[in-house]
This record gives structure tokens, C-alpha cells and sequence, in this order.
């Protein structure tokens, strides 16, 4: 869109079953925030939603497994989700919940306008049903094969393997997720949104006018649906946690948490213009408003097909101009999941890396996985802040240090101008188009690094200039490089502030910058006057080592989570054929003493032992030597199962054989009567 008035912008509200992670931060809410705070320094008129999605089925399943309310969970979510936005530096102008009052009168209200509209087709329809659990199955209270790439975990409203969505009913072996039985059908009534309706205007409105500039992972995905062929999509459910629907006939059903989620976007306007004194309307509503979704490829066709359809269906609404998602961060090498704890929390990051956010930042927008999806790893992490210190932290440092020790912090009147001098201003002039170029086209990454050459430019020109060097010579000259290194520290403080913000807040107040605008970098040659006086006092470390014992503790942490995975995902063996009592007392089973042990030579995992089985004395190879020494469990009690066949192990002879089990770790264990005064030879039976 040329020239909006004014620009709306969301971010995809996060579901309150868990706390954020860098996977959200990477793909929504940093590029985003970047986004949010380049179009404020341009001037424009911004209003930056987002709030929490406490609805749908997950948190219903999480409050049961915890027995607590699902009330408990959100609250419990959006404290910490809101606190750790806060703390990390996402300049949202209001973070709300789709709980609030606000919220619930906008999407009742939305939905009666297209129920009123004859916007919706109302279907009594065969429903999957827990007849145990006395529920209808929607969503990811059921799990089948996805009917697209047969995927056999899909949900279902969604496969999450290849980001289908569908209904319940078209996943092939339907199961419940509640009792994990196979779901009968039922009848409901339900009111549907008839995308198939819709799909004309869809058609045009993406695949023709927004040919050349959404993204291509974008289009790309809408494409195929589109061309799949859209149909009717239910915006209710048969659930007691959401928004009622609002209309007769519907008791005991609730709002589809996809329809009332991105009308969160609304409700979230307007609180934050009833709190600031404004009209949400325009931001809405007026056709020059730039209204733009930030969101993860999974909610690609939430944002993309459904909520324009609903947009457009209520018809009092602008669509969105452009829908920048991002594909998925992972995390060394795995994907990120809530469920299976595989994340970097946000709020255990600020704890660990207290004041260190431009750090992470920087990393998730370098790494960003605008095109792909992408991989963090905590030594890129390291590396990316060497990165800003090497550049960034340097530059500035000498730039502060410098001016305080040669002129008592007050910013030097400049000589005439060499040609190197020249250059390098006239590079400068450049540098906020550029930056604005990659930005207005969500190429964050790109951004970015155009950032980060400001500074290397500054670095590079010090390095040149050599100033305290020529300060011995040649003072007057040494004037001009301070007062030219000057005016690029403070364009860089104001073209770093939508990506490194903590960093640029710091740096403007330690130059006790003049307020200064994106653009008037291409225009002033004085940003910071002569005469100017910047801090005193000795300058902070922007960016400190990381050190590698950190990473390394990060690393740690994971590798223990990856352990615990594993664990919890080890499958008990299944039950073998029944065997009868006879079969049983075949088997002569005693109490015996290992009493010699040694090594089997050249066998890595046999021991020679010598037992008491109260029988007599026997020879047993058993393979349990990467679990004991040899020395350590002579004198140990055990159950011997003394009628095995005799078998030759490596030319020894073993008469039976011990009983052992396995704990967690893997380590071999004993079963051994638990009194030690069981003697030798005592059957078990
Ligand atoms: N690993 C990731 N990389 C990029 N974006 C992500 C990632 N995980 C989630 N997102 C995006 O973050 C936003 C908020 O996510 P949401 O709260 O819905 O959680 P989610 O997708 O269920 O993730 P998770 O299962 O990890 O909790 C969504 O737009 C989603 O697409
Ligand atoms: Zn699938």
C-alpha cells in the first residue's frame, strides 16, 4: 500500500498452555517488534496489538492433566508471558487476553453480525463423540491420520506435520484423546463458515493482486489451498470453555477458538484506544490503514483464508495488506516443543542473561528463519554477541572514550573535510533508505546486517583515521575524525533502536542525544552539534563476553531434558503368551552366593562366577560386567534359575543363570530376596 495513514499491527496472539520460547521470538514477536519501532521513528501512526489466546481444547486437556481450572492456567500463562514481553523489550501498545470482557463482546457481537448476514450455513451433522468422556471430539481432543500426508498424529483441526487443516471427521482411524478410545458419531448442529463461498474473492484477492508482495512461503502455501479447493469450515464447537455462542438454539457450545482468536486482534484495539483516549475505528476500519499480520507458518491459513473470509463477510472491515509469517525456529538441532520442554524459555533466559536481551535478539534476527526453517544453537548465540561486541561495543566505546579524554565529553567543532571524511558521510546518508528498503519488504535479517555495517564502517574508519595517534601531531585534525565518528555513533544509535533497543537507549543517553529522526540522518551533517556535551564519566560495556562456562551450563540443561525424553518415551514391553502353571514350575528357581568373581579374558561384558546355590557350587558366565566390577559382588545374594540346559560361553561352561533387571540408566540390577537371611538353596516359586 503507498502512503497509509496510519498502520495497525499484530502479532499472533500466544496460547496460553505454556510460556514463551525463542521459537515465537524468532518467527513473530522480535521481527515484529522491529517493525513496530522502525514505523514509529519514521513518524507514523502505530498502534502494535497482541494479547493472550486463553480459549480452545489444549488448555481444557492441561488444566484436567494438572487438576486444576483452565482459568488457572491461563492466568497462571499470561503473568508470566506478559511479564516476560515487558522485560524483554517488545514494545506491544497493548498486550490484552482474549478473557477480558472487551473481547467477549467483540466476538459475540462478530459473530451475531454474520449470523444476522446469513454469513454462515448451519449444519446438523454427524459429530465423533467419547461416549466415555461424554464429550464431542473436536480439535486436539482427537488425533488420526492426517487424509494429506499421513501423518499419524494429526489433530483434529490440523496436521501439524504438513499444516493441513480439515475437520475431525476426515481423519482416517479417529482416537480419542481423552480416553483414547475409538469416538462414535453423533449428532450437534454447528454453524459453518462457507469458505467455498468465499474462494472466488480468495482467489483474486491473494493469488492476483498480492502476486508480488506477500512472501513466497506465504503464497506459496495459500496457493495450494486455494487450488485444493476450500470448504465450509465450523466456527462453533460442543465445549464448555470459550465464548458462548451467541445466538438461540446454542447451549453448551462455544465459539471455535480460531474464530474468536484474531478478533482478539480487535478487542485489543480497542482497549488500548479506551485507555489512551482514541477511536479504534480508523484502525480498522478506514481503507487507508495498513493492517499487517506477524505470525509462524502454522497459523499461515488462519490469517490468510479464514479471518479475511470473516473480515470480508462482515464486510465494515480492512483486510490485511500483508501477512509477513516466518518459517519455524529449531533448537540444536531439534524441533522446539512446549510438550516436550525442548525450548529456551524467555523468562528463564532474562533470569540467566539478566539484562542481556539485545544479545538474543540480535541472534534470533540474524538467524531468523525468514525463508527456512532455521536452527539456534547457544555457541552461534556467543558468537553473535562477540559479534556486536567486536563491531558495535568497540566502535562505541572509542567514540565515547575519546571524547571524554581529548575534549571533557563536549563534541569538538570539526576542521575542513578530507575526501576520506566525505566518504564516509556520504556513505552515512545512505544507510537509513537501505535499512528502510529491507525493512518495508520484512527482510529483518537484511536489515540487520545493513545495521551492523554502520557500525563496522564507524569501526572501520576510526581504525583508518587513527586518531590517537595523530592527537600527538596533529590536534586539529583529530578534531574533524571525533566530530565525523560523532554524528555516525548517533545515526547508529537511532538506526540500532529497532534491533538492539537496550543497546540504542543506552548509547542515546550516553551521548545525551538531540531527538533524532530516521530520516534526518540523509539530511543533517550536525546530528550532535559542536558544543554538544555527552556523558561524563567512564562508559559501560554494551555487550560483556559471554562466557563459555554459560553456554556451556545452557548445553548442559538441554542435554538433561533430551535424557529425561528419553526416559519418559521408553516403551514397556508388551505382555508375552500366556504361560500356564505347569510351564511355570518347570523352572527351578533358588536363592544363591556369588562367591568368586573374575573377568572373562578378551569379553568386554562377561564375568566368570563361582555360586552357592545351596546345591552345590557352580560355574555361571553371566553378562553383567559393564554393570559391576568383578570384586564388588562377591558375597552378593541372588536368584538363581538352576535347571537352564548347561551352555558353553567362549569354551567356559555355564550351569544357569542369574536373574537381573535394568534400571532407567541402563545399569544392570540384581533381583535378590530383600532379607539377607534367606539361605542358599531356598526355592522361589
Ligand atoms: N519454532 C517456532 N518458530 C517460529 N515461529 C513459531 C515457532 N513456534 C511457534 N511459532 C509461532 O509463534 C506464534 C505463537 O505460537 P503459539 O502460542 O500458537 O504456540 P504454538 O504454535 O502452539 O507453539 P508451541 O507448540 O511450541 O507452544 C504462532 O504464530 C506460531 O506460528
Ligand atoms: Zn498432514
Amino acid at each position: 500500500m503507498q502512503d497509509p495513514k496510519r498502520y495497525t499491527l499484530t502479532a499472533a496472539l500466544p496460547y496460553t498452555n505454556g510460556p514463551i520460547h525463542i521459537g515465537h521470538l524468532a518467527g513473530v514477536y522480535v521481527p515484529a517488534d522491529i517493525y513496530a519501532r522502525y514505523l514509529r521513528l519514521i513518524g507514523k501512526d502505530v498502534v502494535f496489538v497482541c494479547g493472550s489466546d486463553e480459549h480452545g481444547v489444549p488448555i481444557t486437556i492441561k488444566a484436567k492433566k494438572e487438576g486444576v481450572t483452565p482459568q488457572d492456567v491461563v492466568d497462571k500463562y499470561h503473568a508470566i508471558i506478559k511479564k516476560s514481553f515487558e522485560d524483554f523489550g517488545i514494545s506491544f501498545d497493548n498486550y490484552s487476553r482474549t478473557s477480558a470482557e472487551v473481547h467477549h463482546e467483540t466476538a459475540s457481537e462478530f459473530f451475531k453480525t454474520l449470523h444476522d448476514k446469513g454469513e454462515f450455513v448451519e449444519k446438523v451433522e454427524q459429530q465423533l463423540y467419547d461416549a466415555d468422556a461424554k464429550q464431542f471430539l473436536a480439535d486436539r481432543f482427537v488425533i488420526g491420520t492426517c487424509p494429506k500426508c499421513g501423518n499419524e498424529e494429526s489433530y483434529g483441526d490440523q496436521c501439524e506435520k504438513c499444516g493441513t487443516s480439515h475437520n475431525a471427521t476426515d481423519l482416517i482411524n479417529p482416537k480419542s484423546a481423552i480416553t483414547g478410545g475409538v469416538p462414535s458419531l453423533k449428532e450437534t448442529k454447528h454453524w459453518f463458515l462457507p469458505l467455498d463461498k468465499h474462494e472466488p474473492f480468495l482467489r483474486q484477492w491473494i493469488l492476483e493482486d498480492h502476486k508480488n508482495d506477500w512472501k513466497t512461503n506465504v503464497y506459496g502455501q495459500c496457493k495450494s489451498w486455494i487450488e485444493d479447493g476450500l470448504r465450509p469450515r465450523a466456527v462453533t464447537r460442543d465445549l464448555d470453555w470459550g465464548i458462548p455462542v451467541p445466538v438461540e438454539g446454542a447451549d453448551g457450545k462455544v465459539l471455535y477458538v480460531w474464530f474468536d482468536a484474531p478478533i482478539g486482534y480487535i478487542s485489543a484495539t480497542k482497549e488500548w484506544a479506551e485507555n489512551n483516549g482514541k477511536d479504534w475505528k480508523p484502525y480498522w476500519k478506514e481503507k487507508d490503514t495498513k493492517l499487517v499480520h506477524f505470525i509462524g507458518k502454522d497459523n499461515i491459513v488462519f490469517h490468510c483464508i479464514i479471518f479475511p473470509a470473516m473480515l470480508k463477510a462482515e464486510g465494515s472491515y480492512v483486510l490485511p495488506d500483508n501477512v509477513p509469517s516466518n518459517e519455524f525456529l529449531n533448537l540444536e538441532g531439534n524441533k522446539l516443543s512446549t510438550s516436550k520442554n525442548w525450548a529456551v524459555w524467555l523468562h528463564e533466559y532474562l533470569e540467566d542473561f539478566p539484562d542481556r536481551q539485545d544479545a538474543l535478539r540480535y541472534t534470533l534476527t540474524a538467524t531468523a528463519p525468514e525463508t527456512k526453517d532455521n536452527d539456534f544453537t547457544w555457541k552461534d548465540f556467543q558468537a553473535r554477541n562477540k559479534e556486536l561486541a567486536d563491531n558495535y561495543g568497540n566502535f562505541i566505546n572509542r567514540v565515547l572514550v575519546l571524547t571524554n579524554k581529548y575534549y571533557s565529553g563536549v563534541v569538538p567543532t570539526p576542521n575542513e573535510y578530507l575526501e576520506a571524511d566525505i566518504d564516509v558521510l556520504d556513505e552515512l546518508k545512505k544507510f537509513p533508505a537501505d535499512i528502510a528498503f529491507s525493512l518495508e519488504r520484512y527482510r529483518f535479517r537484511e536489515a540487520n546486517l545493513k545495521m551492523m555495517n554502520l557500525a563496522r564502517l564507524g569501526n572501520k574508519y576510526l581504525a583508518e583515521q587513527e586518531p590517537w595517534k595523530l592527537v600527538k601531531t596533529d590536534e586539529e585534525r583529530v578534531k574533524t575524525i571525533m566530530y565525523v565518528s560523532l554524528q555516525i555513533a548517533t545515526a547508529l544509535a537511532t538506526l540500532s533502536e529497532p534491533f538492539i533497543p537496550f543497546a540504542s537507549n543506552t548509547l542515546q543517553d550516553l551521548l545525551q542525544q538531540p531527538e533524532t529522526k530516521w530520516y534526518d540522518i540523509e539530511e543533517k551533517t550536525d546530528l550532535i552539534p559542536s558544543g554538544h556535551k555527552i556523558k561524563e564519566g567512564k562508559a559501560p560495556i554494551l555487550f560483556p563476553q559471554i562466557e563459555d562456562e554459560e553456554i556451556q551450563k545452557q548445553l548442559d540443561r538441554l542435554e538433561a531434558i533430551k535424557v529425561a525424553n528419553e526416559k519418559a518415551n521408553k516403551v514397556v514391553e508388551p505382555q508375552k503368551d500366556t504361560a500356564t502353571f505347569d510351564d511355570f514350575t518347570k523352572l527351578d528357581l533358588r536363592v544363591g552366593t556369588i562367591v568368586e568373581a573374575e573377568k572373562m579374558p578378551k569379553a568386554k561384558k562377561l564375568l566368570v562366577l563361582k555360586v552357592d546355590t545351596g546345591i552345590d557350587t557352580r560355574t555361571i558366565v553371566s553378562g553383567i560386567a559393564e554393570s559391576f566390577k568383578a570384586e564388588d559382588i562377591i558375597g552378593k545374594k541372588v536368584t538363581v534359575l538352576v535347571n537352564l540346559a548347561p551352555r558353553k560361553l567362549r569354551g567356559v561352561e555355564s550351569e544357569g543363570m542369574i536373574l537381573m533387571s535394568e534400571n532407567e540408566d541402563g545399569k544392570l540390577v540384581f533381583v535378590n530376596p530383600d532379607e539377607e537371611d534367606v539361605a542358599n538353596g531356598a526355592t522361589i516359586a
